[in-house]
């Protein structure tokens, strides 16, 4: 049977009370919607960790630093419905944008440092968006469990930060990158990828496993990230933003493989921008 799809908010708050009344372990998985594997692989984990598993499919428009971006967003509610009725969640949140963000809205949460950089800079406001409705989501749902993909890398760390400081009193989860046969880690911008792009993307992660190894076999970090770069835009991607190796845990950037690392990168490819990340781990 399909979830309930909740479009008020005072309607999922008395669910999640009554669950919660009940004794539940309540989880949440926030989207954007456009289901795909990745997505269903964090319902799978809440499923697995929870008593009652909250979906909210939510395309954030204050996340959206490009308005085409936000314009061209596959938007599939139905199609999302029914994927995850296998998975018998509790609900799908899914509400309209007047619904979360109401006339008279002023209130902005940033994390400070953490977004300066990676994708951060690219994307002005982004993490600003992105942080003020999984704020708005913890509050509204009041989820002791959130999972997020790790595909995400530098979101997952910014939302952790922005837990820890609010003292909000949810677990986050993240989960590892599902990835295409080729290597393309799942996206819902994937769709947007002609024939010809669609065959370039894969070049992302290859570049990436490529400097990964050069990198663990101990050469210098700076020629592998530039290899890397190289290797992605002869590869048929039309700019890259970054690739570069930081601490896993604060992000920094790295210079040398000191401590647990993660390799990330972002470049653009037919005019879509793609994100991936590895991790990489000392000799
Ligand atoms: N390939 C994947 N593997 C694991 N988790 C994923 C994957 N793709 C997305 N997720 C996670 O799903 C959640 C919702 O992401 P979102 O709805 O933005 O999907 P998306 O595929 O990342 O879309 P896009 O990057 O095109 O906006 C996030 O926590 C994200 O990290
Ligand atoms: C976490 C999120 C649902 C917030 O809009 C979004 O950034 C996403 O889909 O990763
Ligand atoms: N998957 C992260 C959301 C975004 O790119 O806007």
């Amino acid at each position: 049977m399909s979830a309930p799809i909740l479009r008020r908010l005072s309607d999922l708050r008395s669910l999640s009370a009554q669950w919660r009344g009940e004794g539940a372990r309540v989880a949440v998985v926030p989207t954007m919607g456009a289901l795909h594997e990745g997505h269903l692989s964090l319902v799978r984990a809440a499923r697995a960790g929870a008593d009652r598993v909250i979906v909210t499919i939510f395309v954030n428009p204050r996340q959206f630093d490009n308005p085409d971006d936000l314009a061209g967003y596959p938007r599939t509610e139905e199609r999302d419905a029914s994927l995850l009725a296998p998975f018998a969640v509790d609900a799908i949140y899914a509400p309209g944008p007047d619904e979360v963000y109401p006339g008279g809205f002023a209130t902005t949460v940033s994390v400070a440092g953490l977004t300066d950089r990676l994708c951060g800079a690219h994307r002005p406001g982004h993490f600003d968006g992105v942080t003020t409705v999984v704020a708005k989501l913890f509050n509204q749902t009041q989820a002791e469990l959130a999972y997020f993909g790790e595909k995400d890398f530098q979101q997952l760390a910014v939302v952790r930060r922005m837990a820890r400081d609010l003292d909000i009193a949810v677990d986050i989860i993240g989960c590892p990158t599902v990835r295409e046969a080729d290597g393309l880690a799942l996206s819902s911008r994937n769709q947007r990828l002609t024939g010809a792009a669609r065959a370039a993307a894969p070049a992302l992660y290859a570049a990436l496993r490529g400097a990964g190894r050069t990198i663990e076999s101990g050469l210098p970090v700076a020629g592998a990230l530039d290899k890397a770069r190289a290797a992605i835009l002869s590869g048929g991607f039309e700019a890259v933003d970054y690739v570069e190796l930081c601490a896993a845990d604060s992000l920094v950037p790295l210079d040398r493989l000191d401590r647990p690392a993660r390799l990330l990168a972002a470049a653009h490819l037919a005019g879509v921008r793609l994100i991936d990340n590895i991790a990489l781990s000392q000799a």
